[in-house]
């Protein structure tokens, strides 16, 4: 297990958070380790200060330096999806730009951690067909998918891997985030593992990311050769 992209059932689900875990969980490995964003969109003003949430998390709790550089190609100011974010900048979206980067950050790091933008069928353009889906299968990279525990996971967990599967993408696992013990979560996590069957980890609400220690979590999902 080498490079992989963390995906997600939706937008705000956890993908940063679950790569920003993995990243420092693989550098304590000793583990050479680039979280890639290549696209995100929704730019954050705050005081003046002017930043996108996914990359700024990476460089706030890598344990190695990372180059600010690489960690993205795409950022656009509007939150929403890419298509519409990107056209409203006059900007398009070059598949092949994202493609060679990550073939490039595989020959530099261990590992390439690379986040999706939201959902699996988020389109890129907003006169073609293409979306983060295109881009992951034709990456041949396998996927961790984070999705939610509350009411409506069922349904878009397994759209999701179905949507994975189609396309022969190496699902790894998935981890069900923001778990708050109720027992409809615990009901939802076992019917979707009741359709499906890959590994799966559970991280609860309201982690921080500098405490978190679950080793097993991450294990459990993969294997690497320090
Ligand atoms: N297990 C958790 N414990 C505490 N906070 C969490 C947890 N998972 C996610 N969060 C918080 O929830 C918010 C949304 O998570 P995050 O930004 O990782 O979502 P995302 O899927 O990456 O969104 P996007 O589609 O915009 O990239 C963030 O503020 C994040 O810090
Ligand atoms: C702005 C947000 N945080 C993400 N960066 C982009 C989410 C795109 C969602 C598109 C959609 O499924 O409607
Ligand atoms: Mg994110």
């Amino acid at each position: 297990m080498e490079h992989f992209w963390v995906v997600g059932t939706d937008t705000d689900v956890g993908k940063t958070f679950i790569t920003t875990l993995f990243m420092r969980h693989l550098q304590m490995q000793g583990l050479k380790v680039i979280p890639y964003k290549p696209v995100q969109t929704g730019e954050v003003a705050d005081e003046g200060r002017y930043y996108y949430q996914d990359t700024t998390s990476y460089l706030e709790y890598s344990l190695q330096p990372l180059d600010k550089e690489a960690l993205n190609t795409y950022s656009f100011s509007l939150p929403a999806s890419p298509h519409y974010a990107a056209e409203l900048e006059g900007e398009t979206i070059k598949e092949d730009r994202l493609l060679n980067t990550i073939e490039k950050l595989k020959l530099d790091y261990d590992t390439v951690i690379c986040e999706g933008a939201g959902g699996l069928y988020v389109p890129f353009h907003s006169n073609t067909t293409l979306t983060l889906l295109d881009v992951i299968e034709q990456s041949a990279l396998p996927v961790i998918l984070v999705a939610k525990t509350k009411l409506g996971t069922i349904n878009h967990t397994l759209l999701s891997v179905k949507a994975l599967q189609a396309r022969n993408i190496d699902l790894l696992g998935i981890v069900f985030n923001q778990f708050e013990q109720s027992p409809l979560e615990k009901n939802s996590i076992d019917t979707i593992l009741r359709f499906i069957d890959v590994p799966s980890v559970v991280i609860e609400a309201n982690c921080t990311i500098e405490s978190f220690d679950d080793k097993a979590v991450f294990e459990r999902l993969m294997t690497y050769d320090i």
